[in-house]
């Protein structure tokens, strides 16, 4: 967890910050402010924090926060405070009153916080609600502090604001943030006068507002031998659900009035082993993206470069599924696993090639690429989860999706090429005709392939489907509960519950998407969405929309009173 806390002076703002890493062991304190001092009141200040905190705290005294975040990411942090890092960054570059740009500077800070693993607290003065300064030096002081918290709070999973020693919660998104550094996105090709294409994959030079750290490019490439091949999965601890369903029965409600959300309580009991099941601390969304051969032949409403664009808009932080993570405190991250266009090499980390193949005429992958994106799909799920991460989430982007998702679903329900068809980003009836065409010479090519998942998945899914398919199926090797999204996502889990069956215990259905071959693709794994809302975008956007209740029954069955202590009557 990542806190930035903002506060005027004295305001209570250290005290808070230090409480919400109570519960570590031990504290490195990296204290930015000067150390040697003539100034007596500065010291008394220093020496008053240092009195409040106890032994475990082992403080570091220097400006170097990017640094220091960096060269260890995992113990627990405080910094304390940004103002004086700023005031020193100011004073290293003659910034108080040159014209310097700081902005690289903030983007290395930045990007060294979203790459740190463990509990980190952040102290920032907030002096942007007082009257704008006489001096130059202060209103220079003022501006850039008001851009440097924007920055760091983007990176951040909690931002409080504290004042006269009382805490207000920021809420995760707004305008302002959201605002920031989005790549333009080309509209529909199907709109007349559509604004020309925007140079694909601008790659995005500074690690993401929201994504999470990745190792450097090439390391941890996982090895594709026997990626297919998954041990037998076991099903989430049925004590833990049965304690789970009695303990429903001693809760202050009548006995099953909250429904459906009394099951997911019971069922995330289970995935975790215990119960009262633990608040989700660290849900990951990572978002596979794509491009497909069939999408050249006009099966989307919107032109393929749009998939490297959109990667560069996730991995700004732009996207729906940025915005909807935020307000939940889930990080995301973006992989290039077959994006038709070069992308970072953080992104491009487990990239199997540009584009996967037309599935109407070619395999969409060699047998050597499926097995190579299977195992990054797997890896990922291996560095999340022991990274810590509790709860995850697939999700996509690649224009022309919905073609290869309704071929695999059409293929594995047994339904006709006009049943799973969909209008996918909106297609007009022309591109309806070819996308229909399209699944129809997909499905006769998998015809024999239905029993061999590995062979399905090469012969029409792509790199980014089978990277999918590795990734829910390794959740349920790591006993990691998944919210499962739209018609892509279901798609590629019907085939990893092929490659890995009983998986599907491990993942809940976070929603119906309006595509006609999602419902039957559900119905295969009998998933009850959480919820319907008509939505058909992907990316992971419906597993985020259900994060909240899927969270709200964790907490109602762990901190809800009992009859007993409430004292209430039974029924
Ligand atoms: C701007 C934009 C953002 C998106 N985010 C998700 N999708 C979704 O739409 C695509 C699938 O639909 P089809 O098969 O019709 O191409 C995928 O990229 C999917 O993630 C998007 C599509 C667009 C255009
Ligand atoms: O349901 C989905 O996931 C979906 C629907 C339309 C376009 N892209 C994705």
């Amino acid at each position: 967890m990542r806190s930035l806390i903002l506060g005027g002076v004295r305001s209570g703002k250290s005290a808070h910050g230090e409480s919400l890493l109570r519960g570590s062991s031990q504290i490195r304190y990296i204290a930015t402010g000067p150390v040697l001092s003539s100034d007596a009141d500065w010291t008394a200040r220093v020496d008053a924090h240092r009195a409040r905190r106890s032994a475990k705290y082992l403080t570091v005294e220097s400006i170097d926060v990017a640094g220091l975040l960096r060269t260890d990411s995992a113990t627990a942090t405080l910094v304390d405070d940004l103002g004086n890092w700023l005031a020193a960054a100011l004073d290293s570059c003659d910034g108080w009153t040159g014209d310097v740009d700081l902005s690289h500077i903030y983007d290395e800070l930045a990007s060294a916080i979203a790459a740190f693993d463990g509990d980190l607290v952040i102290i920032s003065p907030e002096v942007g609600l007082s009257v704008v300064p006489p001096t130059p030096a202060g209103r220079r002081f003022q501006d850039e502090l008001g851009r440097l918290n924007t920055a760091v709070a983007r990176v951040c999973d909690r931002v409080d604001l504290v004042v006269a020693g009382r805490v207000l919660s920021l809420p995760a998104d707004s305008a302002a943030a959201d605002s920031a550094a989005a790549e333009p996105v080309s509209a529909p090709a199907s709109v007349p006068g559509a604004a020309p294409i925007v140079a694909a994959a601008a790659p995005a030079p500074l690690p993401a507002p929201d994504v999470a750290p990745l190792p450097a490019p090439g390391i941890g490439v996982p090895d594709p031998t026997d990626a297919e091949n998954f041990p037998r999965i076991d099903a989430p601890d049925v004590d833990a659900a049965e304690r789970a369903r009695q303990r429903q029965l001693t809760l202050t409600k009548p006995p099953g009035s909250l429904g459906r959300l009394e099951e997911i309580g019971n069922w995330v009991a289970a995935c975790q082993g215990t119960c009262p099941p633990r608040q989700f601390s660290q849900p990951r969304v990572v978002v596979f993206a794509g491009d497909h051969g069939v999408a050249r032949t006009g099966v989307s409403a919107f032109p393929p470069e749009v998939t490297a664009q959109m990667v560069a808009n996730i991995a700004s932080g732009g996207a729906a599924v940025n915005v909807l993570a935020r307000r939940s405190g889930a990080s995301v991250q973006v992989f290039d696993m077959s994006v038709d266009a070069d992308t970072s090499p953080d992104v491009a980390r487990f990239k199997v090639r540009r584009s996967s193949g037309n599935l109407a005429v070619e395999d969409a992958l060699s047998i050597d690429e499926a097995r190579r994106a299977l195992a990054a799909g797997r890896a990922i799920v291996d560095e999340l989860v022991d990274a810590g991460a509790d709860l995850l989430i697939a999700g996509e982007m690649g224009i022309g999706n919905t073609t290869p998702a309704a071929v695999l679903i059409g293929a594995l329900t047994g339904r006709e090429p006009v049943a799973v068809v969909g209008r996918g980003t909106g297609v007009d009836d022309a591109a309806w005709n070819r996308k229909t065409a399209a699944i129809r010479d997909g499905m006769w090519r998998v015809r024999r392939l239905v029993d061999d998942p590995l062979a399905l998945l090469a012969a029409v899914a792509g790199a980014d489907l089978t990277a999918m398919a590795g990734f829910l199926a390794q959740a349920a090797v790591r006993r990691t509960p998944v919210i499962v999204d739209g018609v892509v996502v279901t798609a590629a889990a019907l085939v990893a519950n092929l490659l890995a069956p009983g998986a599907v215990d491990w993942w809940i259905a976070g929603h119906k998407s309006t595509e006609p071959a999602h419902a039957f693709a559900l119905d295969l794994l009998r998933l009850e969405p959480v919820v319907e809302l008509s939505m058909r975008l992907g990316e992971g956007s419906g597993a985020l929309t259900a994060l909240p209740i899927v969270a709200a029954s964790v907490d109602l069955l762990s901190s809800m009173a009992t009859f007993d202590e409430a004292g209430v009557s039974g029924g």
